[in-house]
């Protein structure tokens, strides 16, 4: 038997649109933001996807993308669970910082290492290595078990924490994610075979 696990970074947030480096920093979708869940919503709706659990971050802009894209769905009441092993990744003394001032002061190259290689930590904060060594954990053990079991599961996160939950998925090295980009709202279907591996990934964009 194998399931589908559909993963979605969150629509637009305020501090996307302000271009700050956000982190744990707990911020709301924009208007856009809602609008780019719904959208997601409408693509899963046109392909028949109904969803047999949700998982979820600790951070509302998850948690929104989330709930809307059930409520699109006709599945508001769904179990959904929250974790923080989901939230973005921990940007720490960067946190709030705009994204272009940081590149002013310490240069484009050094700002594109702290946000997309794999394993150099910002300030204070969390490599991709590092968020994949809770976000991998998290999903082997609550998250698969149920795609493995046939199910259909829904996770509304982050960023970060789905660009390390695909390398471990797809088997990407660390050059490879460099390259990852993840557009806010945009739905993407695995399905996996039973022996846990991808038979099919789909970007709904
Ligand atoms: O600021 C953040 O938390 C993330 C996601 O918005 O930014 P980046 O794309 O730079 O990793």
């Amino acid at each position: 038997m194998s399931g589908t696990l559909v993963l979605v970074r969150h629509g637009q947030s305020e501090w996307n649109l302000k271009n700050l480096f956000t982190g744990w920093r707990d911020v709301d979708l924009t208007d856009q933001g809602r609008e780019e869940a719904r959208a997601g919503a409408e693509k899963l709706k046109a392909r028949g996807v109904t969803f047999d659990i949700a998982f979820t971050s600790a951070l509302q802009r998850a948690q929104k993308t989330c709930q809307i894209i059930l409520d699109v769905l006709g599945q508001s009441g769904l179990e959904t669970i929250r974790n923080q092993a989901l939230n973005e990744r921990d940007y720490g003394d960067l946190s709030g910082l705009n994204k272009d001032d940081a590149r002013a002061k310490w240069g484009e190259e050094q700002v594109h290492i702290w946000r997309r290689s794999y394993d150099v930590q910002p300030p204070g904060g969390e490599s991709l290595k590092d968020t994949g060594a809770r976000v991998w954990p998290y999903y082997m053990h609550d998250m698969q078990p149920h795609v493995l079991r046939g199910g259909t599961v829904l996770v509304a996160a982050h960023g970060n924490s789905l660009r390390a939950l695909i390398m471990a998925l797809e088997g990407k090295s660390g050059e490879e994610i460099v390259k990852l980009e993840l557009a806010t709202g945009v739905p993407i279907v695995y399905r996996l075979n039973a022996d846990s591996t991808v038979k099919s990934k789909d970007v709904l964009d």
